[in-house]
């Protein structure tokens, strides 16, 4: 969970499987294929993406989720889906997929208990800060949600998300957190494996500190 990337294609200045081999390259743990905005791939072009990008991790050994679309994990086998409050009935999905990685967006200690009771495996939470490439999050919450949700007894693995960067990674995992999840951070960098590598670091040093 340490540094969850997550990307599809309009989240690229290059060629999304060449992000995806420098960002591995540079340390990224988890990979999410979330292919959504105006004007993103559909069906054939989004699955032969998505047969790519699958290779590429099972390549470095990383996992390979799927964003939103059940159908697609599924006929790729893929490793994993992530699925948001709005993207479906949870417990229908975790009944569909009971030995794969399912990871759901939460907001609050009640979201994030209820996601647990149903048996989703980590808790995507934000935004912790405030992002332009989401344009349908909920209000900023900052790294204290976090804290938040391990005072309230939320053991289950989180990923923060939302405006994350190097710069303020460290706070997001010394608040808590396990890991923390960037789309724009590695995907616009001029050099993609630097950034991961440095989201790494960050991450890394806030461990020793807990
Ligand atoms: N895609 C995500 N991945 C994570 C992860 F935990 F993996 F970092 N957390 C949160 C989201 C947001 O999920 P959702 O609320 O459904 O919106 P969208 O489908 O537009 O991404
Ligand atoms: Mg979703």
């Amino acid at each position: 969970m340490k540094v969850y990337f997550i990307m599809g294609s309009l989240n690229c200045k290059e060629a999304p499987e060449l992000v995806l081999e420098k960002a591995l390259k540079g340390g990224v743990t988890l990979f999410q294929y979330r292919e959504k905005g105006e004007g993103c791939l559909s069906s054939a072009d989004k699955k032969a993406l998505a047969l790519q990008l699958q290779k590429i991790c099972r390549k470095n050994h990383v996992p390979f989720i799927v964003n939103d679309d059940l159908d697609l994990m599924i006929s790729l086998n893929a490793d994993g889906l992530h699925v948001g409050q709005e993207d479906g009935d949870i417990r229908e999905i975790r009944r569909r997929i009971p030995d794969k990685i399912l990871g759901v967006s939460v907001h609050n200690a009640e979201e994030a208990q209820t996601a647990v009771q149903i048996g989703a495996d980590y808790l995507g939470v934000g935004p912790i800060y405030a992002t332009s490439t989401k344009l349908d999050t909920r209000d900023v919450m900052g790294f204290s949600v976090v804290k938040e949700l391990r005072a309230k007894g939320i053991t289950a693995p989180i990923v923060g998300i939302g405006g994350i960067k190097e710069e303020n990674a460290f706070d997001v995992v010394e608040a808590g957190a396990d890991g923390v999840s960037v789309i724009t951070a590695i995907s616009h960098h001029e050099d993609p494996e630097r950034a991961a590598r440095g989201l790494l670091q960050q991450v890394e040093e806030a461990y020793k500190e807990r």
